[in-house]
């Protein structure tokens, strides 16, 4: 964290350097306006240096490349379950902002005007809508306890059924993901960055959900196909999004700032002083762990 850069940062790791004898260390995705990622070359270094263990804050990981750490036997583990609450509330804020078309609404009012924008045929109740959660783990499942209670119909889509999942919860395969996604009013995405998540949410899938759906994305900019998903804003295919990630992050697409229908968000999912803590000692409780047990608890998957 006191390297003001990627040359000072490798530098430290050499022998003599400032960061001699580190075994363990802790990361935190602001590192990666100073540092970048943690790519091949910062990687080799943090081997070269006897690092072993790698305590990520954060949910998502998609800034090491976690593949290349465990060819280097560098443990990695992150922060599962603090995040849940402040991501899927953020979520459950953009879906409502979305259906009710109040992104809009607060614009006109800022704009010194008051209703003269607002079309009540546009707006929607959340109750009765089908809300669709694409990657059912800790935040999928504690937004859609949240719309549960509206209550919403809830289904999702995993590679394979979530043991922790509610009856009320209902699984669609891959055999039935097309069913699922004619069926939902809402597609929120919460499956992570990886090579195979690239683009998921593509053109194809886009035009699968019904006309006027929303499509919510709290997981990471990249999962989505961004020029699809502004064409089908722009023929009236997608009724709203509600975004709190993008591709290419912290640049926003100049496009998307012209849909009235799209409430942004500059990546607020954990951004609450609770959520902020959790993740923290989670993230330092593992590096503890590792130095006194060998071994933190929150192993990415990628290692088990
Ligand atoms: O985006 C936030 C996280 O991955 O924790």
């Amino acid at each position: 964290m006191d390297s003001p850069d990627r040359a000072d940062f490798l530098a430290g790791l050499k022998p003599g350097g400032k960061y001699e004898g580190v075994v363990g260390l802790y990361r935190h995705n602001v590192s990666t306006d100073r540092i970048g990622l943690f790519d091949k070359e910062i990687i080799d270094a943090l081997a070269a240096a006897g690092v072993k263990w790698i305590a990520h804050n954060g949910a998502g990981y998609d800034q090491i490349d976690v593949l290349y750490c465990k060819e280097k036997d560098i443990w990695v583990s992150n922060t599962p379950g603090a995040v849940d609450d402040a991501t899927a509330t953020t979520g459950f804020y953009l879906m409502i902002s979305a259906l009710r078309c109040f992104s809009r609404a607060e614009r006109t009012l800022r704009a010194g005007g008051w209703k003269s924008t607002h079309k009540p045929g546009e707006a929607h109740d959340l109750t009765g809508r089908t809300l669709a959660v694409l990657g059912l783990g800790g935040i999928g499942l504690r937004l859609a306890e949240l719309a549960h209670a509206f209550p919403m119909r809830i289904v999702y889509h995993n590679r394979r059924p979530n043991p922790d999942a509610p009856a009320w919860c209902e699984y669609f395969g891959a055999d039935r993901l097309d069913e699922m996604l004619a069926q939902a009013d809402v597609l929120s995405v919460h499956v992570p960055l990886k090579d195979s998540t690239v683009g998921m949410v593509d053109e194809t899938m886009i035009r699968k959900l019904k006309r006027g759906a929303v499509i919510v994305n709290t997981a990471r900019g990249k999962v989505i196909d961004e020029p699809a998903m502004i064409r089908a804003l722009e023929d009236g295919h997608l009724g709203a999004v509600g975004l709190d990630v993008f591709p290419d992050e912290p640049q926003v697409n100049p496009r998307l700032l012209d849909f009235p229908n799209a409430t942004l968000l500059p990546h607020m999912g954990t951004e609450t002083c609770d959520s902020q803590k959790k993740m923290e000692i989670r993230a330092l409780s593992n590096l503890r762990d590792f130095l006194t047990k060998g071994k933190g608890f929150d192993i990415i998957p990628e290692f088990k």
